[in-house]
């Protein structure tokens, strides 16, 4: 029986992994290859599963929305990837959240029944340059995120150092030097807006489950998994009406120091945008997107409550009860 190949996505919020995951769909679409994606986003919206439909057609795609892949009950996990795997796809790609433990989500494609089905490829994790340096200071409170992130360059076959373009030559250094104390020997590439040489990605490499250590499943765990998951929250706000980009990021401002990431379609005067903010970047740009507006806010610990009522209040939209 073909076993079909996987490849972990992993990285933290806003690092570049749906910007990759774009790139790698379009190699394997010229290449006349059948990809098939795993998609796991925090919270009830899925900004990036439409913000790769334009290369979806020959793509199948599950989306596991509302949690993190490695906290959700492992038959979800175990039935989107059954019903991706009889499509017969060429390879998977899985897009973790960035607050998963790629270790944890490991566990859930080793189940017996998927194991004969597939194989892990590379577990690729993306680091956001010009925020890493950061994590420890931002997440004081929170150590399991810390950990959570660590974990990720850890376990990852394949670094690669994203935002290049945001870094100065010292910073890029100190964090190669973060990187090598956790990882000392997988490849290091780094990269503007996630541009990797693909060859490189799929390149086989067939040492990474030994690497996981991954237990048997009557075998009794001797440490109580750190929750991933952790203290992150996410709330997504409707939008109805026309606004302004300063309207959006006076809003986003106001939550800066428990935000970590916001991402969402904005409809303005000309047309509706796609507004991305990673810590205290914002990024906009046109869409074509054809639902509901929205905007969702990440961060460690929002105060949901609050939230929606200063969104009724300032951007006058009525948030009805779920
Ligand atoms: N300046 C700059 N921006 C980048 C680069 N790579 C990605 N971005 C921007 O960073 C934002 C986040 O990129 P994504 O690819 O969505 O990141 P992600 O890891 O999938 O985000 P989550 O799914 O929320 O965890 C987007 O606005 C990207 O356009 C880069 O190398 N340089």
């Amino acid at each position: 029986m073909k076993t079909i190949p996987v490849f972990i996505l992993s990285g933290f919020l806003g690092s570049g992994k749906t910007t990759l995951l774009k790139q790698l769909l379009q190699v394997c679409i010229e290449r006349k290859m059948k990809p098939a994606v795993l998609m796991n986003e925090i919270g009830r919206t899925d900004t990036d599963g439409e913000s790769i439909s334009g290369l979806l057609k020959n793509t199948h795609l599950e989306k596991l929305l509302d949690g993190c892949m490695c906290c959700n009950k492992k038959s979800e996990v175990t039935n989107c990837l059954k019903t991706l795997l009889s499509r017969k796809p060429d390879m998977l790609f899985i897009e973790l959240t960035g607050v998963a433990d790629p270790e944890e989500v490991v566990d859930s494609i080793t189940e017996p029944e998927l194991l004969q089905l597939l194989y892990l490829e590379k577990v690729i994790t993306i680091v956001d340059a010009e925020n890493i340096l950061s994590y420890n200071n931002v997440f004081e409170s929170d150590r399991d995120l810390v950990r959570t992130t660590r974990k990720q360059i850890k376990v990852a076959d394949y670094l690669i150092v994203n935002k290049i373009d945001l870094v100065s030559y010292e910073k890029k250094k100190k964090v190669e030097r973060l990187l090598r104390k956790e990882n000392s020997s997988s490849p290091i590439t780094y990269t503007t807006f996630s541009q990797v040489d693909i060859n490189e990605i799929f390149s086989i490499n067939h040492s990474v489950m030994k690497r996981f250590n991954i237990k048997r499943k009557d075998e009794p765990s001797d440490e109580k998994a750190p929750a991933s998951f952790s203290r992150i929250k996410s709330i997504s706000l409707p939008l109805t009406t026309n606004t302004t980009k300063k309207q959006i990021e006076r809003f986003l401002k106001k939550w800066r120091s428990d935000l970590l990431r916001a991402k969402g379609y904005i409809p303005m005067t000309d047309g509706i945008y796609l507004m991305q903010s990673v810590m205290n970047r914002v990024n906009w740009e046109p869409s074509q997107f054809k639902g509901e507006c929205y905007l969702v806010m990440i961060g460690v610990n929002l105060d949901i409550k609050v939230i929606k009522k200063d969104w009724e209040r300032t951007i006058k939209e009525t948030i009805y009860a779920e």
